[in-house]
């Protein structure tokens, strides 16, 4: 059962340096800002259905408010920071970079931040990645670009190996930007470092183009990726009113989680069937894809399907293979959707014009939009003073409009996914808010 405790941001200890930004902060109450140490911000969605419900809101987790601390525990003087991005691209990495480095620099006047290049594999000495000092001058405008100055990679190292690492470099927080896998690997990190007795802070800064990462709010990057994304499904609907009896087919990324192609398909309204990994689907049958399709075009003229990569795996057959990362291969439901509907147009003597678009990783090599760039900066900033404050073995993200710590177990539980009955509240509750052993 999860107990209080195991909702409880972790603290390396209790705060002993005035930070440079208490004297603007200290006691005030600013629109992100909730700088009482105990202050905390309920879990809003849980909150209004149990208050919907009568039951008694103390009884559930709360999270605790992300921002500067009057009093933080690291020495900005000494602090040595380090930064490692891991797992896929997502747009948006280069720019959470940008604002750690300038945010350290600037604010608390830590001058020392070094970047580990290709993921997890960077704090590995032996594999003999050196590590890059981040500078304001080095950072300048990398937001420009899409990627991760610091590169990034899968697979597992041994985070003992890691936390050697960090000690021999004296490194007092680390920065963690990944993905689901990344935050796993987070986590040994802090059990590694726990069962030391050391004080090395890991903060995380969730990022997944898949948007499954839970307790976040949105992922950064999600809403660049998911526009480029929406390009090719206007394309597909282009080219598929154009032929006769056109068929646009747009495959996008989406492993476990459909958000990118409901996302997508919402964005422009062309899309006809959106398939994705929560909601198996029939191909054959009265109400199966090709009878649906075959009524839609028959009606309409043409159709466009956007398939998310996890969509149908029932109808393929597993690989068996996975990744550096243990992350499985899936199977290639776009060439068994794409064979099938062509065979039931040949078969039913009916022209058949089939565009199949795969806008893949063009979506998640850009750079950030406007306002991703805005909400990387902002939670880069959040997880920063959460690093100075001495948070540990938690990661930042956004909820209702507040940046909020959320432990790190809470976000590697489970996966967000799309509720294909839009009960979101009801998922939430039946999933974090189990009853709390409050002994
Ligand atoms: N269960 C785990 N325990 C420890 N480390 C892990 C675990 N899962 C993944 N990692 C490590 O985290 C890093 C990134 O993992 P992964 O490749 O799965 O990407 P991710 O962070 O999930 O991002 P994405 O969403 O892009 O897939 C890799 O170095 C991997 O070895
Ligand atoms: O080819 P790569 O880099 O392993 O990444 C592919 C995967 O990464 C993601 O973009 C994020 O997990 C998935 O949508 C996709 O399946």
């Amino acid at each position: 059962m999860t107990t209080l405790a195991d909702l409880q941001v972790s603290s390396l200890g209790p705060s002993r340096h005035d930070s440079p930004l208490g004297s603007y902060v200290a006691g005030r109450k600013t629109n992100e800002y909730y700088v009482s140490e105990d202050d905390r911000v309920l879990y809003d969605d849980t909150i209004s259905l149990l208050e919907q419900r009568g039951e008694p809101v103390e009884r559930w987790p709360s999270f605790e408010p992300g921002g500067p601390r009057a009093r933080i525990f690291h020495d900005p003087a000494t602090t040595h920071v380090g930064v490692v991005t891991c797992g896929g691209l997502c747009p948006g990495l280069n720019d959470v970079i940008r604002a750690v480095t300038l945010e350290l620099y600037t604010h608390y006047g830590v001058t020392r931040v070094t970047g580990f290049r290709n993921g997890y594999a960077g704090l590995v000495p032996e594999l003999g990645f050196e590590p890059v000092t981040l500078t304001p001058g080095l950072v300048g405008s990398i937001n420009e670009r899409g990627g991760t100055i610091l590169g990034t990679s899968r697979g597992a190292q041994d985070p003992a190996v890691i936390v050697d690492r960090l000690v021999e470099l004296e490194v007092d927080a680390l920065i963690v930007i990944g993905g689901d896998g990344s935050m796993h690997g987070a986590h040994r990190i802090v059990e590694e470092i726990a069962d030391r007795g050391l004080e090395i802070g890991v903060v995380g800064i969730p990022k997944t183009i898949d948007n499954d990462i839970p307790h976040i709010g949105q992922s950064f990057g999600f809403a660049t990726a998911f526009a480029e994304a929406a390009k090719a499904i206007t394309a597909a609907h282009v080219e598929a009113e154009s032929a006769e009896n056109g068929v646009g087919l747009v495959k996008v990324m989406g492993r476990h989680a459909g958000f990118i192609a409901c996302y997508s398909a919402l964005a422009n309204h062309d899309a006809d069937f959106v398939l994705i990994p929560e909601v198996p689907f029939s191909i054959d049958g009265e109400n199966g894809l090709l009878r649906s399709l075959a009524r839609r075009v028959r009606e309409h003229g043409s159709a466009v399907i956007v398939l998310a990569e996890g969509a149908g795996q029932e109808h393929v057959r597993a690989t068996g293979k996975s990744d550096a990362s243990g992350n499985s291969r899936l199977g290639d439901i776009a060439t068994i959707v794409r064979e099938a509907i062509e065979d039931d147009f040949r078969e039913r003597g009916e022209p058949l014009t089939l565009k199949f678009l795969e806008p893949g990783y063009g979506i998640r090599a850009v750079p950030a939009d406007a306002s991703d760039s805005v909400y990387c900066a902002r939670l880069a900033q959040v997880a920063v003073h959460a690093a100075m404050a001495g948070r540990t073995d938690m990661v930042v993200g956004r909820r209702r409009h507040r940046f909020v710590h959320v432990p790190i177990p809470l976000v590697i539980e489970r996966r967000h996914s799309v509720s294909p009955d839009g009960d979101l509240w009801l998922s939430v509750l039946e999933s974090t808010a189990q009853p709390l052993d409050m002994s």
